[in-house]
């Protein structure tokens, strides 16, 4: 069955005139007949090609600073006619409307005046009323009219009006992506209202509504099992991260991989110096810092090299040549970096499958949401500039202040102890983790595995001596630090607050163990 609709005539409508002189061109050779706009009509009379302006159609001139130009019945009835209905067709002869076949609108910029800092009374003049009505009217009327939202299917509408007009197929499919434009378009402007224009927060800074858009980007291979499937989308709105990385070689990447490398970059990118972190599991199986990034490089990865086979490294500065020569030794998944220092990726792509990605940005969206059944968490990010972060704001809470290097690793320690999932147990020496205790349920064991780790890289070598440990929450008992203190741990820092800080005080007092407070937790869930 042709279920095609010849396009004989069209509504031009675009804010945006970007490839408009060759879409006009190409229809009216077509011999489509063209209504339009103001502006748009303009560009197209200059283009010396015929066109009706919509003022002489509805006999009604555009007025209030444009607020009104298609908003009249002869042009939504002209689009919103079932011509598949003979009723229709009767009643539009009668009232001597002609129907349109094609309909090519694109909306006036709302999100860039709000992105570009536009005032109020310039946001609302920005917020389209006729476009959206048209482009609505048209994709419901799919059945009997195209429409066009994208000036990507300019293309597609030229090679329509030379051969007999859309599919039903087509159109449908146009006509869902047209919603999806004026539904995209009304989350900005509600959330704008709801957050810039009145406080729906009522203060307390989690507006009363959120919509959010996301366009997919790929179907992955499996989501976090095989027997899932899985997708990547996009924000709609928002800042670019992980997800808008380049990846420059490599296999494609797994849910996994995604998960991990957010991880990974979250750890890395909390130092202002070059730091590395390896994830495994979305847990650092080794994070440092370092003069050069290879060096934090090489100190991150002497944390666990057995952990760190198959792991997702994260840089916080370019990969240099030097690093990219370190990585290509060891198995690893992915690799993510701000950049790459000419001759490293071709180095790392040594091994076919190590995927590399460029992801530039740092930092993001204020606010972070997990979903639940039934709901939505959403709270403001963890960051580790809090307060309590800088060592300044520490308090001592027993044992001699550290000295300048001491005190070093235990800053390093507390920012780089936010990367592991509670409960979090880090041991730090010279800029660099050397035992990690992550994700168990009770503190102490987190302690012991820390140490364990530590000191089991090189038989007989105690790396937990000497080190300085940082725990992300506050110690409930004694007993965990008993472990530390047992295995030779100098200093540590941890928020404090329990009801019984002074057991676990007394403890580093009697064994002349220096203990700072920071008075801010780290849970990472
Ligand atoms: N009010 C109306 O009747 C109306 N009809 C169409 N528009 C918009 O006017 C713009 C095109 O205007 P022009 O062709 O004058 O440059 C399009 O973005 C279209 O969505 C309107 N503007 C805003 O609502």
């Amino acid at each position: 069955m042709n279920d095609q609709i010849p396009i004989k005539r069209a509504l031009v409508s675009v804010f945006d005139k970007t490839g408009l002189e060759d879409l006009v061109r190409g229809l009216a050779e077509a011999g489509v007949e063209l209504v339009s706009t103001g502006g748009s009509a303009s560009l197209i009379e200059g283009l010396g090609l015929p066109v009706t302006k919509v003022e002489d159609l509805t006999g009604f001139p555009e007025c209030l600073d444009g607020r009104v130009k298609t908003l009249h019945p002869r042009v939504h009835a002209g689009i919103l006619a079932d011509r598949r209905l003979d009723d229709h067709v009767a009643q539009l002869a009668d009232l001597g409307v002609e129907p349109f076949d094609l309909v090519v609108v694109n909306l006036y910029p709302f999100a860039a005046t709000v992105a570009a800092g536009g005032t109020v009374e310039e946001i609302i003049e920005k917020i389209d009323i006729g476009g959206p009505s048209m482009v609505r009217a048209a994709a419901k009327n799919h059945p009997s009219v195209a429409i066009i939202t994208d000036g990507a299917d300019y293309g597609r509408a030229l090679e329509a009006a030379r051969n007999g007009g859309f599919t039903y197929e087509e159109r449908k499919a146009l006509a869902a992506k047209a919603f999806v434009h004026t539904a995209t378009y009304d989350v900005g402007v509600a959330s704008w209202m709801g957050s810039v224009l009145v406080d729906s927060s009522e203060g307390t800074g989690f507006p009363a509504w959120i919509g959010g858009t996301y366009d997919k980007a790929a179907v992955l291979r499996y989501g976090e099992n095989p027997h899932q499937n899985a997708a990547l989308y996009l924000n709609g709105f928002g800042p670019a991260g992980l997800a808008q990385a380049e990846q420059l070689h490599g296999k494609e990447m797994s849910y996994n991989n995604y998960v991990d490398t957010d991880a990974a970059r979250r750890a890395a990118n909390d130092f202002a110096e070059p730091a590395v972190a390896i994830i495994k599991h979305a847990n650092p199986c080794g994070i440092a810092v370092g003069e050069d990034i290879a060096e934090a490089h090489r100190r991150a990865h002497e944390c666990d090299p057995v952990s760190a086979f198959g792991g997702v490294i994260a840089a916080n500065r370019p990969v240099t040549v030097e690093m990219a020569k370190q990585v290509a030794d060891v198995f690893t998944e992915v690799i993510v970096a701000p950049g790459y220092e000419d001759g490293a990726v071709e180095i790392l792509q040594g091994k076919k499958n190590i995927r590399i990605l460029v992801a530039t940005t740092v930092g993001g969206s204020p606010v972070e949401t997990r979903p639940i059944s039934g709901g939505l968490l959403m709270q403001t990010v963890d960051h580790v500039d809090a307060e309590g972060d800088d060592v300044e704001s520490w308090t001592l809470a027993t044992g001699e202040p550290a000295d300048a290097a001491t005190l070093a690793d235990l800053a390093f320690a507390w920012k780089a102890c936010r990367s592991a999932k509670s409960n979090a147990i880090l041991l730090a020496k010279d800029g660099g983790s050397v035992g990690i205790g992550m994700g168990q349920v009770n503190r102490v064991d987190s302690c012991k595995l820390a140490v364990e780790r530590a000191n089991s890289l090189v038989e007989g070598e105690e790396r937990a001596r000497g080190s300085v440990a940082a725990s992300d929450a506050f110690f409930p008992f004694e007993d965990g630090p008993q472990i530390l203190i047992e295995a030779g741990v100098k200093a540590i820092v941890q928020p404090g607050g329990s009801v019984r800080d002074e057991l676990t005080v007394e403890l580093c007092k009697q064994h002349g163990v220096t203990m700072y407070f920071t008075g801010t937790r780290h849970f990472f869930h």
